[in-house]
């Protein structure tokens, strides 16, 4: 099964269609729309983010699912996956995967815990991981999946490249590493895989329009002398 779900991602594109937090895409029956246009557009691999979003979803799409369910806490950084009852609702609406946050913060329920019960609901575990430390520690603990995804995400300014010096330590260790985080070209995506990505996600570019929008408006304001 593992092995299975892996071959279906290997050098392959996973879309995230996670739409602005409240904005007039943010619904379930959209996000099942947004995740079928993408895979119809080629991605092997869809992550969404709420369970209500992955119910909406799932049936229609025959590619691995990565489920993640975020929250602003106000006593941890910890925004993905913090829960266990999360773990299971994800797996219960039919997570291949379940994507947490892997880094070494604060945090209501242990790394441990986590990877634990996502095993137990026979879903793979990939670790969104800030650093090289993260990395090891969840590879060690038994994460099939190491993602860069929090790299510039822990603290300070977010840097405007992609970290393709974590997925190329990431690589050089053996894991199978996805890609994601600030991959906005396709450039960037074919460096990601140079650099030894197995999987690479993009999100922003191709599922938050609002975001990318303002980019492009911004662009056609420039004043011209
Ligand atoms: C840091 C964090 O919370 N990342 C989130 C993880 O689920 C999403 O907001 C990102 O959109 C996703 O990782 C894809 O990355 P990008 O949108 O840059 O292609």
């Amino acid at each position: 099964m593992k092995e299975q779900i892996l071959g279906k991602l290997r050098n392959k594109l996973v879309v995230s269609v996670q739409p602005v937090d409240h904005g007039v895409l943010d619904k379930p029956e959209i996000v099942a729309l947004l995740s079928q246009a993408a895979v119809n557009g080629g991605a092997s691999g869809i992550r969404i983010e709420g369970v209500d979003n992955l119910l909406a979803s799932r049936s229609h799409l025959s590619v691995p699912v990565i489920g993640i369910v975020k929250y602003d806490l106000d006593d941890s950084p910890v925004r993905i996956t913090p829960f266990l009852e999360d773990v299971e609702q994800l797996a219960k609406a039919g997570a291949n995967i379940i994507a947490f946050d892997g880094t070494d913060r604060k945090r209501p329920v242990s790394r441990e815990d986590l990877v634990k019960a996502i095993h137990s609901y026979g879903c793979l575990a990939m670790a969104d991981c800030s650093s090289r430390e993260d990395g090891d520690y969840c590879a060690a603990l038994g994460c099939e999946i190491i993602g860069t995804t929090l790299s510039g995400y822990t603290g300070g300014p977010i840097p405007e490249f992609a970290d393709f010096e974590l997925i190329e330590y990431f690589a050089s260790k053996g894991y199978f590493v996805m890609a994601e985080g600030r991959l906005n070209t396709t450039e960037d995506v074919k460096k990601a895989v140079y650099a030894g990505a197995d999987c690479v996600t993009v999100g922003t570019v191709l599922t938050r329009l609002e975001v990318m929008t303002e980019k492009f408006a911004k662009a056609a304001s420039v004043t011209k002398d």
